[in-house]
Protein backbone atom coordinates (compact mmCIF):
# COMPACT_ATOMS: atom_id res chain seq x y z
CA UNK A 1 0.00 0.00 0.00
CA UNK A 2 1.44 3.60 -0.69
CA UNK A 3 0.64 5.81 1.46
CA UNK A 4 -0.26 9.53 0.13
CA UNK A 5 -0.32 11.51 3.23
CA UNK A 6 0.47 15.52 2.92
CA UNK A 7 0.72 17.07 6.44
CA UNK A 8 -0.95 20.81 5.49
CA UNK A 9 -0.78 22.30 8.75
CA UNK A 10 1.14 21.44 12.16
CA UNK A 11 -0.22 23.43 15.66
CA UNK A 12 1.83 23.57 18.86
CA UNK A 13 -1.07 23.29 21.55
CA UNK A 14 1.56 22.82 24.91
CA UNK A 15 5.69 22.78 24.95
CA UNK A 16 4.83 23.15 28.81
CA UNK A 17 6.96 19.57 29.60
CA UNK A 18 6.82 17.34 26.62
CA UNK A 19 5.17 18.48 23.12
CA UNK A 20 1.33 18.18 22.13
CA UNK A 21 0.47 19.28 18.74
CA UNK A 22 -2.39 19.47 16.32
CA UNK A 23 -1.74 17.67 12.84
CA UNK A 24 -3.88 18.90 9.60
CA UNK A 25 -3.21 16.02 7.13
CA UNK A 26 -4.75 14.85 3.80
CA UNK A 27 -5.55 11.19 4.30
CA UNK A 28 -6.51 9.39 0.78
CA UNK A 29 -9.39 6.91 1.89
CA UNK A 30 -9.24 3.33 0.32
CA UNK A 31 -12.17 4.60 -2.15
CA UNK A 32 -9.38 7.06 -3.20
CA UNK A 33 -11.18 9.86 -2.11
CA UNK A 34 -9.16 12.59 -0.19
CA UNK A 35 -9.96 13.82 2.63
CA UNK A 36 -8.84 16.36 5.53
CA UNK A 37 -8.17 14.76 9.06
CA UNK A 38 -7.01 16.92 12.42
CA UNK A 39 -5.59 14.81 15.00
CA UNK A 40 -3.68 15.15 18.31
CA UNK A 41 -0.36 14.48 18.46
CA UNK A 42 1.53 13.98 21.93
CA UNK A 43 5.35 13.35 21.72
CA UNK A 44 7.32 12.49 25.17
CA UNK A 45 10.38 11.29 23.17
CA UNK A 46 11.28 6.95 22.96
CA UNK A 47 11.30 5.04 26.01
CA UNK A 48 13.09 1.69 27.25
CA UNK A 49 11.96 -0.69 29.50
CA UNK A 50 13.82 -3.51 31.04
CA UNK A 51 12.38 -6.53 33.21
CA UNK A 52 15.32 -8.26 35.58
CA UNK A 53 15.21 -11.83 36.00
CA UNK A 54 16.89 -14.34 38.16
CA UNK A 55 16.64 -17.88 36.88
CA UNK A 56 17.69 -19.92 39.66
CA UNK A 57 16.05 -18.03 42.70
CA UNK A 58 12.58 -17.79 39.48
CA UNK A 59 12.56 -14.02 40.76
CA UNK A 60 11.75 -10.61 38.92
CA UNK A 61 12.40 -7.07 39.82
CA UNK A 62 9.73 -4.67 39.74
CA UNK A 63 9.59 -0.98 40.59
CA UNK A 64 6.63 0.77 41.93
CA UNK A 65 5.72 4.47 41.62
CA UNK A 66 2.88 7.42 41.84
CA UNK A 67 1.52 7.43 38.17
CA UNK A 68 -0.87 10.55 38.62
CA UNK A 69 -2.44 10.09 35.01
CA UNK A 70 -3.47 6.55 36.85
CA UNK A 71 -4.79 8.03 39.57
CA UNK A 72 -7.22 10.08 37.88
CA UNK A 73 -8.24 7.48 36.01
CA UNK A 74 -9.18 5.00 38.88
CA UNK A 75 -6.14 3.64 40.84
CA UNK A 76 -7.40 4.33 43.97
CA UNK A 77 -4.29 5.46 45.61
CA UNK A 78 -1.86 6.15 41.94
CA UNK A 79 0.59 3.40 43.04
CA UNK A 80 1.54 1.02 39.93
CA UNK A 81 3.72 -1.81 39.51
CA UNK A 82 6.01 -1.88 36.21
CA UNK A 83 9.15 -2.78 35.05
CA UNK A 84 11.82 -0.64 35.10
CA UNK A 85 11.80 2.06 32.26
CA UNK A 86 12.44 5.48 31.34
CA UNK A 87 12.85 8.03 28.19
CA UNK A 88 15.71 7.34 25.98
CA UNK A 89 17.13 11.21 26.53
CA UNK A 90 19.07 10.68 23.27
CA UNK A 91 20.72 7.89 24.20
CA UNK A 92 20.63 4.11 22.17
CA UNK A 93 17.74 2.66 24.02
CA UNK A 94 20.67 -0.42 24.78
CA UNK A 95 22.27 2.56 26.92
CA UNK A 96 19.19 4.03 28.27
CA UNK A 97 17.98 1.05 29.91
CA UNK A 98 21.34 0.57 31.87
CA UNK A 99 21.36 4.20 32.92
CA UNK A 100 17.33 3.58 34.17
CA UNK A 101 18.24 0.34 35.24
CA UNK A 102 20.94 1.51 37.74
CA UNK A 103 19.25 4.72 38.46
CA UNK A 104 15.59 3.06 39.27
CA UNK A 105 16.65 -0.13 41.04
CA UNK A 106 20.54 0.54 41.82
CA UNK A 107 20.93 -2.80 39.83
CA UNK A 108 24.62 -2.48 36.98
CA UNK A 109 23.59 -5.17 34.08
CA UNK A 110 26.08 -5.59 31.75
CA UNK A 111 24.69 -7.81 29.43
CA UNK A 112 21.07 -6.95 28.29
CA UNK A 113 18.77 -8.54 25.31
CA UNK A 114 16.37 -6.52 23.53
CA UNK A 115 13.55 -8.73 22.68
CA UNK A 116 10.57 -6.37 20.74
CA UNK A 117 9.45 -2.43 20.22
CA UNK A 118 6.41 -1.34 20.47
CA UNK A 119 4.07 1.44 19.81
CA UNK A 120 2.24 1.65 23.25
CA UNK A 121 -0.73 4.39 22.63
CA UNK A 122 -0.31 4.80 18.70
CA UNK A 123 -3.71 6.23 18.18
CA UNK A 124 -2.32 9.84 20.25
CA UNK A 125 1.48 9.20 21.86
CA UNK A 126 4.69 9.11 19.68
CA UNK A 127 6.23 6.95 21.15
CA UNK A 128 8.03 3.33 20.46
CA UNK A 129 9.00 1.39 23.55
CA UNK A 130 11.69 -0.77 23.24
CA UNK A 131 11.85 -3.78 25.57
CA UNK A 132 14.67 -5.62 26.82
CA UNK A 133 14.98 -8.79 29.40
CA UNK A 134 18.42 -9.33 31.30
CA UNK A 135 19.78 -11.90 34.06
CA UNK A 136 20.04 -10.25 37.27
CA UNK A 137 21.84 -11.41 40.47
CA UNK A 138 23.36 -9.71 43.95
CA UNK A 139 26.51 -9.16 43.16
CA UNK A 140 25.25 -6.46 40.69
CA UNK A 141 23.90 -4.53 42.81
CA UNK A 142 25.40 -1.21 43.11
CA UNK A 143 23.65 0.80 44.80
CA UNK A 144 19.74 1.39 46.65
CA UNK A 145 18.00 2.49 43.30
CA UNK A 146 15.21 4.34 43.90
CA UNK A 147 15.30 6.79 41.00
CA UNK A 148 16.81 10.72 40.73
CA UNK A 149 15.77 13.66 41.57
CA UNK A 150 12.23 13.84 43.07
CA UNK A 151 11.53 10.47 41.66
CA UNK A 152 10.32 8.04 44.84
CA UNK A 153 10.69 4.28 43.57
CA UNK A 154 10.46 1.04 45.48
CA UNK A 155 12.30 -1.80 43.95
CA UNK A 156 10.60 -4.78 44.39
CA UNK A 157 12.11 -8.32 44.02
CA UNK A 158 8.95 -11.31 43.22
CA UNK A 159 8.71 -14.48 42.87
CA UNK A 160 7.96 -15.13 39.17
CA UNK A 161 4.51 -16.91 39.60
CA UNK A 162 3.20 -14.21 42.17
CA UNK A 163 4.05 -11.36 39.47
CA UNK A 164 1.74 -13.36 37.07
CA UNK A 165 -0.76 -14.20 39.90
CA UNK A 166 -1.02 -10.35 40.11
CA UNK A 167 -1.12 -9.97 36.72
CA UNK A 168 -4.44 -12.27 36.99
CA UNK A 169 -5.73 -10.33 40.01
CA UNK A 170 -5.40 -6.81 38.77
CA UNK A 171 -2.54 -5.86 41.26
CA UNK A 172 0.03 -5.42 38.26
CA UNK A 173 -2.01 -3.36 35.20
CA UNK A 174 0.36 -2.01 33.62
CA UNK A 175 1.23 -2.61 29.56
CA UNK A 176 4.90 -2.87 29.29
CA UNK A 177 5.03 -4.85 32.63
CA UNK A 178 2.75 -7.61 31.19
CA UNK A 179 4.10 -7.86 28.31
CA UNK A 180 7.22 -8.48 29.49
CA UNK A 181 6.54 -11.17 32.42
CA UNK A 182 4.55 -12.51 29.56
CA UNK A 183 7.61 -12.86 27.65
CA UNK A 184 9.61 -14.22 30.07
CA UNK A 185 6.53 -16.87 30.63
CA UNK A 186 6.75 -18.31 26.72
CA UNK A 187 10.75 -17.73 25.98
CA UNK A 188 12.73 -18.71 29.34
CA UNK A 189 11.47 -21.91 30.40
CA UNK A 190 10.39 -20.44 33.70
N1 LIG B 1 7.85 18.38 36.38
C1 LIG B 1 7.39 17.47 35.53
N2 LIG B 1 8.01 16.27 35.49
C2 LIG B 1 7.55 15.37 34.62
C3 LIG B 1 6.46 15.61 33.75
N3 LIG B 1 6.25 14.51 33.00
C4 LIG B 1 7.18 13.61 33.40
N4 LIG B 1 7.95 14.13 34.38
C5 LIG B 1 9.04 13.47 35.06
O1 LIG B 1 10.06 13.07 34.17
C6 LIG B 1 10.70 11.88 34.67
C7 LIG B 1 10.74 10.82 33.60
O2 LIG B 1 11.26 9.65 34.16
P1 LIG B 1 11.70 8.40 33.27
O3 LIG B 1 12.03 7.28 34.22
O4 LIG B 1 12.68 8.81 32.24
O5 LIG B 1 10.38 8.05 32.47
P2 LIG B 1 9.09 7.32 33.00
O6 LIG B 1 8.10 8.31 33.44
O7 LIG B 1 9.43 6.20 33.92
O8 LIG B 1 8.55 6.72 31.63
C8 LIG B 1 8.68 5.38 31.32
O9 LIG B 1 7.49 4.74 31.54
C9 LIG B 1 6.43 5.31 30.79
C10 LIG B 1 5.11 4.75 31.23
O10 LIG B 1 5.07 3.37 31.11
C11 LIG B 1 6.72 5.13 29.32
O11 LIG B 1 5.72 5.76 28.56
C12 LIG B 1 8.04 5.74 28.98
O12 LIG B 1 8.45 5.32 27.70
C13 LIG B 1 9.09 5.27 29.89
O13 LIG B 1 9.40 3.95 29.56
C14 LIG B 1 9.87 11.42 35.86
O14 LIG B 1 10.53 11.80 37.04
C15 LIG B 1 8.57 12.17 35.71
O15 LIG B 1 7.91 12.41 36.93
C16 LIG B 1 5.81 16.89 33.83
O16 LIG B 1 4.84 17.18 33.13
N5 LIG B 1 6.33 17.78 34.73
MG1 LIG C 1 11.04 5.57 34.96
Amino acid sequence: MTSSIKIIDEKLLSDNWYILKKYTFEYQRKNGIVETQSREVYDRGNGATILLYNSQKKTVILTRQFRIPTYVNGNKDGMLIEACAGLLDQDEPETAIKRETEEETGYRISEVEKVFEAYMSPGSVTEILYFFIAEYSQEDVANEGGGVEDEEIDVLELPFEQALDMVKTGEIKDGKTIMLLQYLQLHKNF
